[in-house]
């Protein structure tokens, strides 16, 4: 990559350059961390909600870049250095990012996923229908990012910043992997991590109340995630759950391309006849090119049901059969730390369950379906995550507590703020008369609802799912695996049982 290519790729949205650029400079690579410059690299300025890059400039040019970009023009009047003023960093950014990998988004199958529940999931399965069959491909979500079945990463942001995705795309592309499953969250977007990156199909799962601390209003996260359909490629298709959306919401949208599931008649692929143990799910589903067919699954509750569509739509676009697709759900054995349960749970006569559910739409799912599952108590424990949206709180103490037995209310991930009000906050939607409990520390807490557990009950331990640290303030880590903690607490009680 040259300075004339970058020139180029950055033609339209080129304010002003400098005159120190040498047309025929070679350059490195791209990053927009001035802790990451390699020599010769072209270090882009991004204006962040923490930081503004602008002010690490300096410091870049220290450690060796040769080239800057940036957005805010009151930084050039100091700066003695080949600088390209732009419009948007953040889309220089990206378009760098694929120059310097030299891939581009149309030389692979991409499957995109946004939606506030659901994404990780579906995402998932499509990964390992196709790796099921034999058939090369990617997997970038919140549990894991894999290249095939090589983990690459557990990572922090449900989807990665656009550097890590274009350097994603290139190892897939050196790997020979041309399928690619994208969790698409709504930061995501706004914040142009998925520039540049074009779509031949994308999902939308559901949009229910979240990040409310983040986006203005519900409309503007809602608009915001409906905007993905922007970077749709021109033959792409869109899956829609029909039950979770009014269809006008996508009047934007040639309806040619549009698909839809649901249990509704009126959708393209419907869900009939679900039955289900804790232990398994079975439904018909009525399919637009093979009439009937049947799924079974371990995975379980409706809205997984949904999940499973969801991807074998995709898995069909992708030119997967029905025999394959089939096969392939059925050795799917679902998402670390979504509605997985403890096995060992099983010899004290009742269920331990981990589930991420940390949305009020996750929560009435996750307790509504444990509620189908099991004639003895639902017992929930959860609290909900600090630095974010406090409104779902008291939302979600109030499902808890109409729609379990036992509410055991306790830290979730703080962060920042302090733990008790965010447990006050929670408790405001409780229902007072009904049985609850307050317990602040994580640990004690799941062991006081794994002990209030009898035969037949479900033990719903809500909200961190696959995490493996619990976050205090002032960046402070603790490691806390809820499923470890649980998984502990069932064998001291089966250790006491056998004494
Ligand atoms: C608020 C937010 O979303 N921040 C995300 C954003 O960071 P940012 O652009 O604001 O960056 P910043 O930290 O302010 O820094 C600004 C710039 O200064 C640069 N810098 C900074 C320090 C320095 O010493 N030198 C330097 O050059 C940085 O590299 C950056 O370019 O872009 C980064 C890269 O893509 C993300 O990792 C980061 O996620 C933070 C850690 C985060 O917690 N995000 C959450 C809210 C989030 O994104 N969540 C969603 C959805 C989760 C869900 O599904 O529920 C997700 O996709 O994960
Ligand atoms: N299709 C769905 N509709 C509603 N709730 C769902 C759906 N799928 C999963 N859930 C619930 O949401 C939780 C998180 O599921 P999943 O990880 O698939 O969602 P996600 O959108 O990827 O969330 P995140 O980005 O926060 O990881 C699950 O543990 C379950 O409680």
């Amino acid at each position: 990559m040259r300075v004339e290519n970058v020139l180029e790729k950055l033609s339209d949205i080129i304010l002003e350059k400098s005159d120190k650029l040498i047309l025929s400079k070679e350059l490195n690579s791209v990053t927009d961390n001035s802790e990451n410059i390699n020599k010769n690299d072209v270090f882009v300025a991004i204006k962040g909600y923490k930081f503004d890059g602008h002010n690490f400039i300096k410091p870049a040019i220290k450690k060796g870049c040769s080239l800057v970009i940036i957005e805010n023009k009151s930084y050039i009047s100091d700066l003695d250095f080949p600088y390209i003023l732009v419009s948007d960093s953040r889309v220089a950014l990206a378009r760098l990012s694929h120059l310097s990998n030299e891939i581009d988004s149309n030389e692979f199958k991409i499957f995109g996923v946004t939606g506030t529940n659901g994404k990780s999931t579906s995402v998932n399965i499509l990964h390992h229908l196709l790796r099921e069959s034999k058939i090369n491909s990617s997997l970038l979500s919140t549990v894991e990012i894999k290249i095939n079945d090589l983990l690459i990463e557990e990572p922090y942001n449900t989807t990665p910043s656009i550097i890590k995705i274009s350097n994603l795309l290139k190892q897939s592309k050196d790997k020979d992997v041309n399928f690619i499953n994208l969790e698409v969250s709504s930061h995501a977007i706004s914040q142009k991590r998925i520039e540049d990156i074009y779509f031949d199909i994308i999902s939308f799962t559901n949009i229910t109340r979240d990040h409310l601390d983040y986006h203005s209003s519900f409309n503007e996260y809602e608009k915001i995630k409906l905007s993905l359909a922007n970077n749709l490629k021109p033959d792409g298709k869109v899956i829609i759950n029909y039950d979770n959306f009014d269809m006008k919401k996508f009047e934007f949208i040639d309806s040619k391309k549009i698909i839809t599931y649901g249990f509704s008649d009126d959708a393209d692929y419907v869900i009939k006849e679900l039955n289900q143990s804790i232990y398994q799910m079975n439904f018909k589903l009525i399919t637009p090119d093979e009439g009937e067919i049947s799924i079974y699954s371990s995975i379980i509750g409706s809205f997984n049901a949904y999940n499973i569509v969801n991807s074998l739509i995709a898995a069909r676009q992708f030119g997967l059969s029905y025999e394959q697709i089939k096969h392939g759900i059925i050795t799917f054995k679902g998402v670390r730390g979504r509605f997985e349960i403890i096995p060992s749970s099983k010899a004290l006569g009742f269920s331990v369950v981990i589930d991420f559910a940390h949305t009020p739409d996750a929560l009435e799912n996750v307790l509504k379906n444990a509620r189908s599952l099991t004639e003895g108590r639902i017992i929930v424990v959860f609290g909900a995550g600090g630095n974010a949206d406090k409104g779902k709180r008291k939302i979600m103490g109030q499902i808890a507590s109409e729609l379990s037995d036992i509410v055991v209310i306790t830290n979730d991930d703080p962060k920042d703020e302090d733990p008790d009000k965010i447990i006050e906050q929670v408790k405001e939607g409780v229902n007072k008369e009904k049985n609850f409990i307050v317990i602040p520390d994580r640990k004690t807490a799941i062991n006081a609802a794994i002990n209030f557990a009898n035969r037949e009950d479900i033990v719903i331990i809500a909200g961190r799912g696959h995490e493996k640290f619990q976050l205090f303030g002032g960046g402070k880590q603790i490691k806390f695996s809820d499923y470890d903690v649980a998984a502990e607490a069932i064998d001291g009680l089966r250790r006491s049982m056998k004494k």
